[in-house]
């Protein structure tokens, strides 16, 4: 598996079309950016587009939030894991047995396994988005708690929004990695997202990973946004 990336940039390629994609891919170093393959490329375009990044020396973050029973989720991420990403991610929220049988299946059938992360609570939910739900913590109460679990379950860290990530390094340490989307450069449009960070904000936070997608992807020139993103980072 590939880790010649310096920069802590994962790129989120919500694409609807595959040649846009392959468009700024080809642009692009596996040293200047990770690359994530959410719901929408992998409904469309299935494992083949997955194995043409990996091929190209991309690190690429599987994003297909797993949540099932333990078997499914389990077999879930040992096929995501076959197709050689970097990283996968399950819902925390699935609870305890379900992210053990998950890290398990995967350190029984790989000898180097990807990193497996469990999402916390969505960036693009706050207080009130939790309260409709019945739950009556704040986000960020809620992600320490589930995080706890996932940390519990043995898992490599968490999905969560940049604004928790100062919080969960005290809390559950160095070594736990933070992936935080939600991640929005100076003056960039918000969108859907509700808990949102700049990405020098968002490092100085304790931020392992940063995801960021339409602030570079639907950007007039990406590779100029991308490029600024890393210098503002320290990363050429
Ligand atoms: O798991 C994720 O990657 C994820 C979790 C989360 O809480 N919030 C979140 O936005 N994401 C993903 O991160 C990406 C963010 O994209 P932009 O909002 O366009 O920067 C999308 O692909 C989301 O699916």
């Amino acid at each position: 598996m590939s880790t010649t990336c310096l920069s802590p940039v994962i790129v989120a390629l919500d694409f609807n079309d595959i040649e846009a994609a392959k468009n700024l891919v080809e642009q692009l170093e596996p040293s200047q950016c990770r690359l994530k393959v959410g719901k929408e490329m992998f409904t469309l375009f299935g494992p083949e587009f997955v194995r043409f990044l990996v091929a190209k020396g991309f690190d690429v973050f599987l994003d297909l939030k797993f949540h099932d029973i333990p078997a499914t989720t389990a077999k879930a991420c040992v096929a995501a894991a076959k197709l050689g990403v970097w990283m996968v991610n399950v819902h925390a929220s699935g609870g305890l047995n379900m992210m053990q049988t998950a890290k398990k299946a995967l350190a029984d059938n790989f000898e180097n396994p990807p990193m497996l992360i469990g999402v916390t609570v969505l960036t693009s939910m706050d207080d009130s988005d939790l309260q409709k739900l019945g739950i009556a913590k704040s986000p960020a109460e809620q992600v320490v708690s589930l995080a706890t679990l996932v940390k519990e379950a043995g898992l490599d860290g968490v999905v969560c929004s940049a604004q928790e990530a100062n919080l969960l390094k005290q809390e559950l340490g160095s070594s736990f990695k933070l992936v935080t989307p939600g991640i929005r450069p100076a003056g960039s449009d918000v969108g859907d997202q509700k808990r949102i960070m700049t990405p020098s904000d968002a490092i100085n936070a304790g931020s392992d990973y940063l995801v960021i997608g339409r602030p570079i992807t639907q950007a007039e020139n990406p590779m100029q946004v991308l490029n600024q993103v890393n210098q503002s980072l320290g990363f050429k």
